[in-house]
């Protein structure tokens, strides 16, 4: 068990309210006079989640992309933002870093509503914080899928992954995916449009195999994950290959920002006429049965599971 989950488990054994629904969903839900209030806050720190060498502006996108993702997940509309911030102690960039965060709270039709500003000892890393709040009338949360469904996912995985190693120097390759690292994008329309269809949703920001088996384990159910299917974009073949070595990095590496969620059959022609009403891949990547735990397969084969299935603090 990670640090960080051994630490939620703590947590867990209080977080009693029906809001936190047991600290396992990607957000609160919080009913207040008959309407559901989504709340959800996550925290951005350098050399974590983003290089000192990122601009900015990308810094500031990427820490309302990242909160804005959980309410995607939950089928949530972005009601508001609170932002806690450190100055950096060097106006310039603090400037840079809320022009990015205005273009991105913009973006995503997203109010800042409030938050706080502090400084921090000189030389400390940078990190950032915000709360987002959002209205949904389904919110699907983890623990719904049921032994038949199928399981999929949106977008392409592993870009960011790439994009990271670009951004450090280790490897060279298209600036597009660097663009993914620094700037992704939360699938706010596509999780609200789903929402009312599938029996769970999730956003993968860990890696499509930790999440998938968070998933699994919030439902009691199996996910089997096909690496075959795992969706690649040209930039991420075109770099890599299109090798078993690349889906396995790309269904690992997180930073992705997509949802991953379950549905039974009979809705595939409604899930896929939604994506193509807003114009948004998704791809069907296995399926669920009943059992426990992750199952990893290439052509319906048994693969082993890597020694990391992704990203835990
Ligand atoms: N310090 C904390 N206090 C209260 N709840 C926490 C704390 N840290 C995590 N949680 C809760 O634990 C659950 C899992 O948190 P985590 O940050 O891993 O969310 P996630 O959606 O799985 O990941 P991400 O935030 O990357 O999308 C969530 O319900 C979150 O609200
Ligand atoms: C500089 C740098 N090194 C590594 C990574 C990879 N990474 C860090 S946190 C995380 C999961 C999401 O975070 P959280 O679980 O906190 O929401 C991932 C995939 C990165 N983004 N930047
Ligand atoms: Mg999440």
């Amino acid at each position: 068990m990670s640090d960080e989950s051994s630490f939620i488990s703590h947590l867990q054994v209080f977080a009693t309210h029906p809001a936190a629904r047991g600290l396992t969903d990607d957000a609160a839900s919080l009913t207040l006079g008959g309407r559901t209030l989504i709340l959800t806050h996550d925290v951005i720190v350098e050399n974590v989640h983003f290089l000192p060498s990122d601009p900015p502006e990308d810094i500031g996108w990427k820490l309302v992309a990242v909160n804005l993702s959980d309410l995607a997940a939950e089928g949530a509309k972005p009601s508001g933002a609170l932002m806690a911030y450190n100055l950096s102690g060097d106006t310039e960039w603090d400037r840079r870093f809320a022009e990015g965060f205005g273009v991105a709270l913009a973006r995503f039709q997203c109010p800042l509503i409030g938050g706080d500003t502090v400084r921090a000892p000189l030389g400390s890393a940078r990190q950032f914080g915000m709360t987002a709040l959002g209205e949904a009338e389904n919110s699907p949360g983890r623990s719904g899928a049921a032994p038949g469904d199928d399981l999929w996912v949106s977008g392409t995985l592993g870009d960011a992954g790439a994009g990271l190693r670009i951004a450090r120097g280790e490897i060279s390759g298209p600036q597009e995916l660097v663009e993914a690292y620094r700037r992704p994008t939360p699938q706010l329309e596509l999780g609200q449009r789903l929402a009312p269809m599938v029996s769970a949703m999730m956003d993968i920001s860990d890696g499509l195999l930790i999440d998938a088996k968070r998933l699994a384990e919030a439902s009691g159910v199996a996910a089997i994950v096909e690496s075959i299917d795992v969706p690649l974009s040209e930039a991420l073949v075109g770099l890599m290959g299109d090798s078993r070595e690349t889906s396995v990095a790309a269904a690992t590496s997180g930073d992705d920002y997509e949802l991953l969620f379950t549905a039974p059959r009979r809705s595939r022609r409604a899930i896929e006429t939604v994506a193509e009403e807003l114009n948004a891949r998704i791809q069907c990547i296995g399926l669920v049965e009943q059992g426990e735990g992750l199952k990893f397969q290439e052509g319906g084969r048994p693969l082993p599971l890597p020694q990391s299935l992704g990203w835990a603090h």
